[in-house]
């Protein structure tokens, strides 16, 4: 059952969630079985791989492209152990070709012996190829930008150069019998009939993945939809997505992808990244949750979440946001008494997330001018208290008439309740809203 507490909005990231202040309320009574929705009957396209992707989790490149983002060896280790015991499938790593440390931090990860495959990102060029296979890495995840834009103003090259250059760095790590995909930077604005060129090409050499990149975040769902589709009726490889989140369609973007056929999304904690960032691993998790819920159960170990978020967090210092997917401070707090009423009955009205599921806990908050007698009862029966239901409503009326001047503290509500009782119980007769015995 429910708690009710009152969430202080000036409440410091580390206390998010199931860690609010306040007196521990008296744990109420286990919930009985109560009815769940059904999920709404859908044909399952035999194409969509909403029910069987791979995370590709990069907080460790992607990630470390985020403005705050400075990894030490230490902190890169804790994050890529967090990310593994959570269960992603594979870890990306920033380039070895970027700085001494970076090539010697890939070495150290693919030293941990992680259950996660680890993958390390370079740009499609010899010269990171050679450096990067020789990390111990499992595969990389090569790049180059297809668009006119970054065709023109980034590294000058054509479409030709690009096969060219495409195959052999390709082949070189074939013959290395490591995993490779082969991403093209900013699809969405690159010239469809050149992008399915160089698909069919690279797929033909034989990579494990072909990546799709919304670079700049200006893909709709439609358009992604589209855009997998077609793709996977042209190569014969897996399809890795990558979303940002520019234009906040990046969990959308990742759904649609994995609907149309796409295998593998790129993910990072909290969405970190370049400029505001791709989809976030917690975001798709509350997504795919939704879409299946015993499969994500099965695959991840979701109560392990809002540590690694507040790993990563307090890594780059920021706050989890108030309204982050799942772990965010309100995300399971209730507070409309229409709201509060239902979920107190059963969770399932207003909560499409399990909170337990995620070793969250939900909140039922009450010292506010929204809330409603049924609220204020169930904390009455939490403290144990004895009133009837027109004292109940009584000493709500009270509650609101208080909350209309400023919110209550749950230590406020409970001392209300309390002193009420005591006077009911005193004068043996029920109390008005005023705290004024009934007229007879
Ligand atoms: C969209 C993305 O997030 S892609 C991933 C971004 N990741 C990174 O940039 C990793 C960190 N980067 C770095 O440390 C550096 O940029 C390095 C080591 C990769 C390259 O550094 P520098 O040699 O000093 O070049 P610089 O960064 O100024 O410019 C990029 C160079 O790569 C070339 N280039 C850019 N993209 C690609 C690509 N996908 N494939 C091959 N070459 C590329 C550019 O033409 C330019 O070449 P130039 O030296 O002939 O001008
Ligand atoms: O390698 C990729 O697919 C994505 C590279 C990247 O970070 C981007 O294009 O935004
Ligand atoms: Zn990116």
């Amino acid at each position: 059952m429910s708690h009710a507490r009152t969430p202080s909005p000036l409440r410091k990231r580390k206390a998010a969630a199931a860690d609010l202040d306040g007196p521990a309320p008296p744990r109420a009574a286990a919930a009985p079985q109560l009815p769940q929705p059904s999920p709404p009957l859908r044909l399952l396209d035999p194409l969509s791989r909403v029910r069987s992707f791979s995370i590709i989790e990069s907080t460790l490149r992607e990630g470390e492209q985020f403005a705050n983002a400075f990894f030490d060896t230490e902190t890169k280790i804790r994050i890529a152990k967090a990310l593994d015991d959570f269960g992603v499938e594979y870890i990306e790593l920033t380039s070895p070709a970027a700085s001494e440390q970076s090539r010697a931090d890939c070495e150290a990860i693919c030293k941990l012996g992680l259950k996660a495959k680890i993958l390390t990102h370079v740009r499609c060029h010899m010269d990171d190829a050679r450096i990067a296979v020789e990390t111990g890495v499992d595969g990389l995840d090569v790049v180059i930008g297809t668009s006119s834009f970054l065709r023109e103003f980034s590294h000058g090259k054509d479409m030709d150069y690009i096969i060219r250059q495409a195959t052999e760095v390709i082949t070189f790590i074939k013959s290395k019998g490591l995993e490779v995909r082969f991403s093209s930077e900013d699809s969405f604005r690159s010239d469809l009939v050149d992008l399915l060129n160089l698909y069919k090409t690279v797929d033909k050499l034989g990579v494990n993945r072909v990546g799709i990149a919304d670079t700049v975040g200006c893909a709709d769902p439609r358009q992604v939809y589209e855009l997998v589709r077609t793709l996977r009726s042209v190569v014969s490889c897996d399809i890795e997505c990558h979303f940002h989140n520019d234009t906040g369609c990046a969990i959308a973007n990742a759904y649609a992808a994995l609907e149309a056929g796409a295998t593998h999304i790129d993910t990072s904690v909290l969405g970190i990244g370049e400029r505001n960032g791709i989809t976030p691993l917690g975001g798709l998790i509350a997504r795919m949750y939704t879409a299946d819920k015993d499969g994500i159960k099965a695959k991840y170990r979701l109560e392990a979440l809002r540590d690694v978020e507040n790993l990563v967090a307090d890594a780059v210092q920021i706050q989890v946001p108030f309204n982050n997917y799942i772990t965010g401070y309100c995300a399971f707090t209730h507070k409309a008494g229409i709201h509060a009423k239902a979920i107190l009955n059963n969770p399932s009205t207003y909560e499409i997330l399990r909170p337990e599921d995620f070793g969250m806990t939900r909140y039922v908050s009450i010292g506010h001018r929204l809330t409603g007698w049924n609220a204020v009862k169930n904390r009455v029966q939490q403290l144990d208290l004895s009133l009837s239901d027109d004292d109940v409503k009584a000493v709500t009326a009270q509650i609101k008439s208080l909350a209309d001047i400023k919110p209550l503290g749950i230590e406020e509500v409970d001392t209300l309740l309390r002193k009420f009782h005591d006077r009911v119980h005193a004068i043996g007769t029920a109390l008005d809203a005023d705290g004024e015995p009934m007229a007879c």
